[in-house]
């Protein structure tokens, strides 16, 4: 099978790599051309527009996967690609899209004859090119059409369908959040040994937890990978991004009245770690002192 990937970041890439690697034919594109150059390096064909890469499908039923940032440009590349599509080709977008937008972009295409796909995709970059944990949702037809394409390269188990379009994308929503979770509690458990009394080494610490502990795994071993590079991680400033995926579960999570306090804790944290000015604990000291003349440490 055929898979025109549009999207040539970190994920794309190594997705393509990983394709090639399984005997798919993967034609790939990129908004900036000199990873199309790259690639091509590597014995993919690489196509330098939209059209060129729909036109190497000939008369077989285009199978577009996106790996595009989430939101404008999912939209934008869907825009550019309706007109070179012929009736039931599949779009597959492999981002972390808003489910509610998947929904809203299955309506819009299925009402003009294609079919739209929604296939999260975890386990890093060293999981896309190596087997990758993907999520599908969206109508069975397509679905089973690419299904071979989603085990082969997915790592095994590692592969689910989920069911009506959305669904792969609302799994991959709550999978993130999840992972906001899980970060968190790892990075308070290495606080607490950093505040002790105990001289306690981290690589040693994250070693030993990913060999044979309750809390083993892939964010230990990376935790691990971390502190092999930089032991007491004097190189991170501690302010971390969130690009909207805990957000929605958030959402989700009022919407229908679940309590998820460790995710919401998590994504709170995030937000405050970018807040230099502390303004909220500002506030409070400025309280405490007014109450009960309690100190406040001066700037
Ligand atoms: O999807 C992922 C892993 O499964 C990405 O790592 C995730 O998008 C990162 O999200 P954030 O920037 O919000 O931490």
């Amino acid at each position: 099978m055929k898979i025109g990937l549009v999207g040539l970041g970190r994920m794309g890439y190594a997705l393509a790599l990983n394709m090639k690697d399984c005997g798919v034919e993967v034609i790939a594109t990129n908004r900036s051309l000199d990873k199309v150059d790259e690639i091509a390096k590597e014995g993919i064909k690489g196509a330098y527009s939209l059209k060129e890469m729909v036109d190497a499908f000939g008369d077989e039923r285009r199978v577009i996967w996106l790996m595009v940032p989430s939101g404008e440009p999912v939209d934008a590349m869907i825009e550019e690609l309706i007109p070179l599509l012929n009736f039931n080709d599949i779009i597959i977008d492999g981002g972390n899209s808003y489910y509610k937008d998947t929904v809203a972009r299955y309506q819009r295409l299925k009402a003009i004859g294609l079919q739209f796909l929604d296939v999260g995709t975890s386990g890093g970059i060293s999981g896309a090119r190596n087997g990758a944990c993907l999520m599908a949702g969206g109508e069975e037809e397509p679905v089973k059409y690419i299904e071979p394409v989603l085990e082969k390269i997915s790592i095994e188990n590692g592969y689910g369908y989920f069911g009506a379009p959305g669904s792969g994308h609302y799994v991959k929503m709550i999978h993130n959040g999840i992972e906001y979770g899980m970060m968190q509690a790892i990075g308070e458990g290495f606080d607490i040994l950093k505040a002790s009394e105990f001289d306690i080494d981290f690589e040693l610490t994250s070693k030993v937890w990913s060999n044979g502990s309750i809390i083993e795994g892939l964010l230990m071993r990376l935790m691990h990978e971390a502190f092999k590079q930089d032991a007491d991680l004097s190189q991170i400033v501690g302010k971390v991004d969130a690009s909207g995926e805990a957000d929605w579960t958030l959402l989700e999570a009022v919407r229908l009245k679940v309590s998820a306090p460790v995710i919401t804790q998590s994504l709170f944290t995030r937000y405050k770690s970018k807040d230099d000015e502390r303004f909220s604990e500002k506030a409070v000291a400025a309280l405490r002192n007014q109450f009960g003349g309690h100190k406040v440490y001066k700037a």
